[in-house]
């Protein structure tokens, strides 16, 4: 990239004047796209047919121009992939009502490695922020120079030059936190952290003043609420990310195993193999009384060899544990908001969620339509992930295709509450598990088990098992 070349008047006067939202952000694009030869990406977003519901249209300047409509997550990971390609950059244009930290957060999910806001304008003043975010391949310092060529040009009126100084600031702030955020893509197998909702947002303030300065951790939560997933971003955030981090799931580990698994009999267990990482204790109900005095006494002792577990995660359904592991970890106890509450996470959290599914189930989704979105969105789904779980894997089964559908629409207008997906839908259900069984030979439990296999949680699948009369024993041959 050429760094001192200036931009040539046609394109500044592009830039200046074209004052229509959608029609500006384009002639941007074209324009940028005419000067520097590079696949870019116009993303903008509005109501659509209407309704209050974010649709973004993506539009790839290919010189064929084609758009269509994705919900955010999509678009994320449309432009991920631009990125991925070693495009320059994509643009995003966005009204001053967006706050720039979820910008910041965008250019973390694309992949991006720097933002740059630039302010639009027209001969009145700042009407809008132009988002510029850069793969690692661009030199910041050329559009650092084109940013500072853009501003003189602007008009001069002091709503411009007001809003100008804040942009400037929220560019400074927005860049050294998206170097914090970067920071996570270092944490081997965590996957970013959704936190949109102010509940989760609390959360992840308190795992970050936390991580850094204590080693024993208790984090409260329904299943699938997002527990390991917090205690990766725990370990990483310890300062031993280069460390390792070990899952132990008391629900699929049988319990006379705990204590020679976690220590062992001539300190020949994980604890003493971690070399300063960390245990993550998963479902600490249903620990081996034996191995939480141990823990307990190795709290005490203070003193860790370097080739021992530094910190100690472990997690619980619920804040009412009877386990004298309580009082030592109450200090630094984590408890995730019920899924209500994360309700402005859900957009992002669906996408999460149906993949994961999808890999479980081994069903291959690649477009999650706007409409399922929108029912997602608008149901009433139970405090905890059970529900929601469910209804996505009989949204996946009965999808069927590339294209992920709410399941029989005609009768899921009948269906008097969410995830309660039309009866038919039952059979297809119980082959689902029968073949699941099969192939685990009858196990529930554990990451080689049916419920495992079909994303769902082991009570769920027992339930499930119960109704449609299916015997775990039957399976085993
Ligand atoms: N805040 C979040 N950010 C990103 N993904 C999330 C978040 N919360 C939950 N998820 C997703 O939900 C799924 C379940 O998360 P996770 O396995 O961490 O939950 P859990 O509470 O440990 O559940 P279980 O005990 O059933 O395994 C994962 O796909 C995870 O990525």
């Amino acid at each position: 990239m050429r760094k001192n070349q200036t931009i040539p008047m046609e394109i500044l006067q592009n830039l200046q004047f074209n004052l229509q939202p959608q029609s500006f952000a384009l002639s941007v694009g074209e324009a940028l796209n005419k000067l520097f030869a590079m696949p870019l990406m116009e993303i903008s977003w509005g109501l659509r047919d209407g309704e209050n519901f974010p649709v973004y249209c993506y539009q790839k300047l290919d010189g064929q121009g084609s758009s269509s409509l994705f919900d955010r997550q999509t678009k994320n990971s449309l432009a991920k992939e631009l990125i991925d390609d070693e495009a320059a950059f994509v643009i995003e244009d966005f009204t001053e009502e967006n706050d720039e930290m979820i910008e910041v957060r965008k250019a973390y999910l694309m992949g991006a490695e720097q933002l740059i806001v630039l302010p639009l304008f027209d001969r009145l003043g700042v009407n809008g922020f132009l988002n510029l975010y850069l793969s690692d391949k661009t030199e910041a310092a050329y559009w650092e120079t084109l940013f500072s060529q853009l501003c003189p040009l602007a008009s001069a009126s002091l709503t411009f030059s007001k809003k100008l100084n804040k942009t400037a600031t929220a560019s400074r702030r927005a860049w050294s936190e998206l170097r914090d955020l970067q920071n996570e893509n270092s944490i081997r197998g965590a996957k970013p952290f959704i936190r949109e909702s102010s509940a989760m947002n609390e959360l992840w303030t308190q795992v970050c003043i936390l991580a850094p300065r204590l080693s024993e951790f208790w984090i409260i939560g329904t299943p699938g609420s997002g527990r390991e997933l917090c205690a990766r971003h725990i370990h990483a955030r310890s300062g031993s990310v280069s460390k390792r981090l070990e899952v132990f799931d008391c629900a699929s580990i049988p319990i006379d195993i705990h204590y020679s698994e976690i220590f062992g009999e001539d300190n020949s267990g994980l604890w003493y193999k971690l070399n300063g990482g960390s245990l993550y204790i998963k479902n600490i109900e249903l620990l081996d009384p034996k191995v939480n005095a141990k823990i307990i006494e190795k709290i005490k002792t203070d003193i860790r060899l370097n080739t021992e577990a530094k910190n100690i995660i472990i997690s619980s359904q619920s804040e009412n544990l009877n386990n004298p592991l309580k009082k030592h970890f109450e200090n630094a106890a984590i408890t995730f908001p019920n899924f209500n509450d994360r309700r402005d996470d859900w957009l992002w959290l669906l996408r999460e969620l149906v993949a994961e599914i999808a890999n479980n189930i081994g069903v291959a989704i690649l477009e999650i339509t706007p409409s399922f979105t929108q029912y997602i969105m608008q149901q009433n789904w139970s405090d905890d992930f059970s529900e929601i779980r469910e209804f996505l894997t009989k949204s996946l089964i009965s999808s069927r295709g590339r294209t992920l559908k709410v399941p029989s629409l005609n009768e899921g207008e009948n269906q008097s509450k969410a995830g309660r997906p039309p009866a038919n839908l039952d059979s297809s259900v119980q082959q689902q598990i029968i073949k699941a069984l099969r192939k685990c030979k009858g196990k529930v439990y554990g990451s080689d088990g049916a419920a495992s296999l079909l994303g769902l949680h082991a009570s769920t699948l027992q339930g499930k098992m119960r109704k449609f009369n299916l015997i775990a024993g039957d399976f085993k041959k």
